[in-house]
């Protein structure tokens, strides 16, 4: 495995659940395969629950660890091309990329949406110059349309809740004061469209996903039509694709609360986190039993272990 960004980068689905379950089972089953290895996890944007699991992860299995806070550690980096270097940057991507692959066995990158160009970041252009430059496997912990370590944990937690065999599995849309990346989003209707559940996704007009990813999915525009009968409800805020970067509304009658949860088959809520209280979702609701969001960010560690473990297993 050289990279993981998409569904298809982790083989077949069924394969890589029942290794999720070894791997949750036993963690440190595999605790000498990065004996002498190094993985360096380099952050442009925020972060707690991947920076946290990611590095638990690696330990896991027995890893050295390096973690970058690009705006804080080390020199700004250009990342455009062609420019003339002569303002607050001293270092382009092109030079630090190769360099920190000749430091490390792999590299986990998050670098969000930049919103300021819709075709560099749907070309994922700064992670690919990692892909193409560092010389070691890459794995997003969300690049600019996708976030895999998070779809990945997200469906293993839906196997471990699931009390039927093709649970009926509802990402909803949900208020935000900010322009949130479609990242989370994307990866998610990307593996549910693969997984073996009923996927509908419902948000108001205006904040259709790229159609590289909704081709094929039931999307229906009355939250709570969507919402009946439902066995896992996954609330996210996102940015415009079309009015690429735009927050259109706030509505805040999509908040997810008792009041809908009640329209569903005593579903369980899901949220990747960090989530806005009382926006995106009531107390009441993300603090009731049917919230999963803990198990879900839990489950963060065996996405990522799971991963790098195969990352390993290729570098023997
Ligand atoms: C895993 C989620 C990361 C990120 N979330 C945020 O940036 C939230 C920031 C905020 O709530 O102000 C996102 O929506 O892609
Ligand atoms: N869900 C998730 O990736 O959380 P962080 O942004 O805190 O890493």
């Amino acid at each position: 495995m050289k990279r993981f960004l998409t569904v298809d980068d982790i083989g077949d689905l069924g394969q890589a659940l029942k290794e999720a379950a070894e791997v949750k089972k036993t963690p440190y089953a595999w605790d000498t395969l990065g004996k002498n290895k190094t993985i360096t996890l380099i952050f442009f944007n925020s972060s707690l629950r991947t920076r946290l699991s990611t590095q638990k992860a690696a330990m896991n299995l027995g890893m050295n660890v390096i973690v970058l806070d690009v705006n804080k550690d080390g020199w700004q980096l250009e990342t455009e091309f062609g420019v003339v270097m002569d303002g607050d940057k001293p270092e382009h991507l092109r030079e630090a990329v190769p360099v920190i692959g000749r430091y490390c066995d792999i590299i986990g990158v998050r670098s969000f949406a930049s919103f300021e160009d819709k075709k560099a970041d749907y070309e994922e252009e700064i992670l690919n110059q990692f892909i193409n430059f560092a010389g070691v496997p890459i794995i997003s912990m969300e690049s600019a349309t996708r976030h895999p370590l998070q779809a990945f944990a997200d469906l293993f937690t839906i196997e471990e809740f699931k009390n039927k065999e093709r649970p009926k599995v509802v990402l909803t849309w949900a208020p935000h004061p900010r322009a949130l990346p479609q990242a989370v989003p994307n990866s998610f209707v990307e593996w549910m469209k693969v997984a073996d559940v009923d996927l509908v996704v419902t948000h108001p007009k205006g904040y259709e996903l790229s159609p590289e990813f909704t081709d094929g999915v039931t999307v229906e525009y009355d939250q709570k039509k969507a919402f009946e009968d439902a066995d896992f409800i996954y609330a996210k805020n996102w940015a415009s694709y079309e009015q690429y970067g735009q927050l259109l509304s706030q509505d805040k009658s999509w908040t997810v609360d008792e009041e809908k949860m009640s329209l569903t088959n005593d579903a369980r809520f899901m949220h990747c986190l960090p989530v806005r209280r009382n926006m995106i979702v009531t107390d009441g609701v993300i603090d009731s039993e049917n919230s999963i969001v803990i198990d879900e960010a839990a489950n963060r560690v065996v996405s990522a272990q799971v991963v790098i473990k195969r990352m390993l297993e290729a570098l023997k």
